[in-house]
């Protein structure tokens, strides 16, 4: 395995002075804003920099002995001399697309090598490119978010390559936080969906529904694309009307997520109440496989079962794993249940 060396881009490498009372997260911050801005300070932290790279929108992924997954990021020498080895180029490496700074202040970068030979590439690395959607769930809390982030700018670059006014080609600075349509015509940023997600209570029960490309036996919150001219609790509203025949009240926003599958979604989380004198579900078959009520104990059951891929027998009910905000706002409910029952 390639070493990955301590080498820290250092914040002193950015050329105007940040102000000494910043905290390090604004400082932090800062740095990076100037990396997208100035494409010299950027092409300098590049150098630095951790790389973690992917084969056609696959990430570098080492597997421990527990079973779990790691990312792999490497430093811009080490991919360098790869990238000689199996006939490519330092150009290549302009291509690596900024995604971030980690708390150490070490900045962090990604790199597609997709058009390199895979079995190659993992045999030089000692790793696996890993379909993402796969990895997801087995990659720890922090590192999950961050591949998403670059599998999503690294599919945005792929797919924004010509501007869509002139059909001339656009070309990314530096950091790959923008393209410019040649000429200097248009600037693209990369973009995303808006996409409610809303758990359905009422009361005493949570609603749950499920498509047939779910594994057996999952089943979700209900979710929906944002149309034009919604609000947030207008999408909400119509989602759950279209999806299982019901009015909604009472919807509140708890959080909210970035979602690279199939392409970048920014999942709205909310909780939402169904009068219990109202709660018949009227299931659109064309959206949905099917949408039921379940009690505050299959729930708990549900948020006991172990990993994705670690089963036996299929339990009843699956639940979308921790990394997915479906998760979070259903443990919110589980939550909220357990606290009314104890209060009562
Ligand atoms: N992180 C999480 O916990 C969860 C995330 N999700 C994500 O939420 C997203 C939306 O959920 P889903 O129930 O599928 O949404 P919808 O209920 O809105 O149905 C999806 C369909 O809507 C159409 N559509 C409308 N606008 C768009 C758009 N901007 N982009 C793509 N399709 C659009 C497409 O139909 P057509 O193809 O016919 O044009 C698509 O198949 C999915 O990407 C899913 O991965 C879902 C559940 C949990
Ligand atoms: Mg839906």
């Amino acid at each position: 395995m390639m070493m990955v060396h301590p080498v820290k881009f250092l914040l002193s490498a950015a050329k105007r002075p940040l102000t000494r009372c910043c905290s390090a997260f604004v400082s932090r911050i800062r740095s990076l804003n100037r990396l997208k801005e100035d494409d010299d300070v950027c092409a300098e932290a590049l150098q630095h920099a951790q790389i973690f790279l992917f084969h056609r929108l696959s990430p570098l992924l080492q597997s421990s002995e527990r079973g779990t997954f790691r990312a792999v990021p490497l430093m811009y020498s080490d991919i360098r001399a790869i990238l000689e080895r199996l006939g490519s180029d330092e150009a290549k490496l302009k291509e690596s697309v900024l995604i971030g700074c980690s708390e150490q202040n070490q900045v962090q970068f990604c790199l597609d090598v997709g058009e390199l030979d895979q079995v190659a590439l993992e045999e030089a690395l000692d790793g696996t490119f890993v379909d993402l959607k796969k990895g997801f769930f087995v990659l720890r809390r922090s590192e999950a978010p961050l591949l998403a982030k670059a599998q999503a700018l690294l599919r945005w670059h792929l797919t924004t390559g010509f501007c869509s006014a002139t059909g001339r080609p656009t070309c990314p600075n530096q950091a790959g936080s923008q393209r410019v349509g040649s000429g200097g015509g248009t600037i693209y940023y990369p973009q995303m969906s808006p996409v409610v997600i809303v758990l359905v209570s009422d009361g005493k029960r949570c609603l749950l529904g499920r498509q047939p490309s779910f594994p057996p036996g999952m089943y979700s919150a209900l979710a929906g694309f944002c149309e034009l001219g919604e609000s947030l609790e207008e999408t909400v509203s119509r989602e759950v009307a279209e999806e299982v025949g019901l009015e909604v009240h009472n919807i509140s926003y708890s959080s909210s997520q970035h979602w690279p599958f199939p392409r970048s979604s920014l999942m709205l989380g909310c909780h939402a109440l169904v009068s219990p004198a109202h709660s018949q579900v009227n299931v659109d078959h064309t959206e949905l496989e099917d949408a039921r009520w379940f009690t505050f104990h299959e729930i708990t059951s549900a948020l006991q079962v172990k990993g994705l891929w670690s089963r036996g027998h299929a339990p009843p009910l699956w639940l979308p794993p921790k990394h997915a905000i479906a998760n979070r706002l259903i443990t919110e409910w589980a939550e909220l249940q357990r606290c009314s029952q104890k209060a009562d």
